[in-house]
């Protein structure tokens, strides 16, 4: 009982502000983790298991998992864990039973598998080892578990989102409102530093962070942020701040990765608010999703996800004139990057 109420606690200190209308009777709702064992898994998962929001959680890897899996099935939260490897007869020659035990029931998937960046390289030097990781763990997902929310956190994001999109249709299993990049890394970012230069708590901002989730294609809106106040100078920095928030963790983590705790706790926000949704709770929060608000097929924008997943893509507004100098620039990079995740499955 009260490592329980502990549990509640520290999950509700961790709760994102989200617009929340109302809330339904709960369902079964099973999270699994693609990528489990790695900097970004572990974490995500522990945060998975402390969530009132899951029942099951399931943990996927090529290495690692039977002992994650082990070690959260001791927090006495209420949801089951498990943890799952590759089968040795090799997917898709074969069976795969590890991925199928992993994937079927599944309410929500979310896959932070494929290498991070080093200092010196982009998202994009990533795509030509992430690109088929992302290609092959989705082909289980439209196999397993075809109903099923897919997250997508392998990078490059403007790139997978896309393959993902591509391998479903090619199963013939392809739901818009099913698939969503996760951008929330670029919100709470943009919120922090916000919170920190008008001295207000950063969990009370909620910036509308919208384009992909690479360099200038992330646009932070600070100008739709009531009461903040900036100089030229000062929106320069904090918006190419938001926009290489990444890099900057890149570096200083020195060849050893990139952003792994707050991109989990970014994650774990997303998934939580994804669940809730599912289970009837109207949810407002930023997602890279299939769109048609600009030119770009797959944008990042505020999204309201319901039951169904993605129910609405809200307008985009008015920019500033200073947001559309970077929306102008951003456009021709970001359609290039989604171009190219599309050309992969397709060729
Ligand atoms: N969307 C974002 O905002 C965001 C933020 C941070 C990192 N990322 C990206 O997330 C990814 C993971 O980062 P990390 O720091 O956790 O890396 P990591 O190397 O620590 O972990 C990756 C994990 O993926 C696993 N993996 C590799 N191939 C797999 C496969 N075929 N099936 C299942 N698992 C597989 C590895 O075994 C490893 O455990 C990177 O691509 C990184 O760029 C995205
Ligand atoms: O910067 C990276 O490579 C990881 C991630 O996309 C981030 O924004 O931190």
């Amino acid at each position: 009982m009260i490592f329980n109420s502990l549990a509640t606690k520290t999950i509700s200190a961790l709760r994102p502000a989200v617009r929340s209308i109302h809330s339904t009777a709960s369902q079964n709702a099973k999270v699994a983790v693609l990528g489990a064992a790695g900097g970004i898994g572990q974490p995500l998962s522990l945060l998975c298991k402390l969530s009132p929001e899951v029942d099951e959680l399931s943990c996927y890897d090529i290495v690692g998992t039977p002992g994650v899996a082990a070690d959260l099935s001791h927090i006495p939260s209420k949801s089951s864990t498990l943890g799952r490897l590759p089968s040795p007869v090799k997917w898709p020659m074969g069976p795969n039973d590890g991925l199928k035990e992993a994937l079927e029931g599944s309410d929500v998937v979310v896959i932070p598998a494929g290498v991070p960046r080093k200092p010196g390289m982009t998202r994009d030097d990533l795509f030509n080892t992430n690109a088929s990781i992302v290609q092959t763990l989705v082909e289980g997902c439209a196999k397993f578990c075809p109903d099923a929310m897919i997250a997508i956190i392998s990078n490059p994001v403007n790139s997978t989102v896309p393959i993902a999109a591509e391998v479903l249709k090619k199963h013939g299993v392809y739901n818009p409102k099913k698939l969503a990049g996760v951008t929330t890394l670029d919100v709470c970012r943009a919120n922090t530093f916000v919170g920190n230069h008008m001295g207000w708590d950063p969990k009370d901002v909620d910036v509308t962070v919208i384009g992909g989730h690479a360099g200038i294609t992330i646009l932070p809106l600070f100008s739709r942020v009531d009461g903040a106040k900036f100089t030229d100078d000062e929106l320069e920095a904090i918006t190419v701040r938001t926009q290489f928030g990444g890099d900057e963790v890149v570096a200083a983590k020195a060849g050893a990765g990139s952003a792994t705790l707050s991109m989990a706790y970014a994650g774990y926000l997303f998934t939580e608010n994804v669940l809730k949704a599912l289970r009837g709770e109207e949810i407002t929060q930023c997602a890279f999703v299939e769109s048609n608000l600009t030119e770009a097929q797959y944008f990042a924008s505020p999204v309201k996800f319901g039951k169904n997943g993605v129910e609405e893509i809200l307008p985009l507004g008015e920019l500033s004139a200073y947001e559309k100098q970077w929306f102008d620039k951003m456009m021709p990079e970001l359609k290039k990057q989604i171009q190219k995740g599309v050309d992969f499955v397709k060729k």
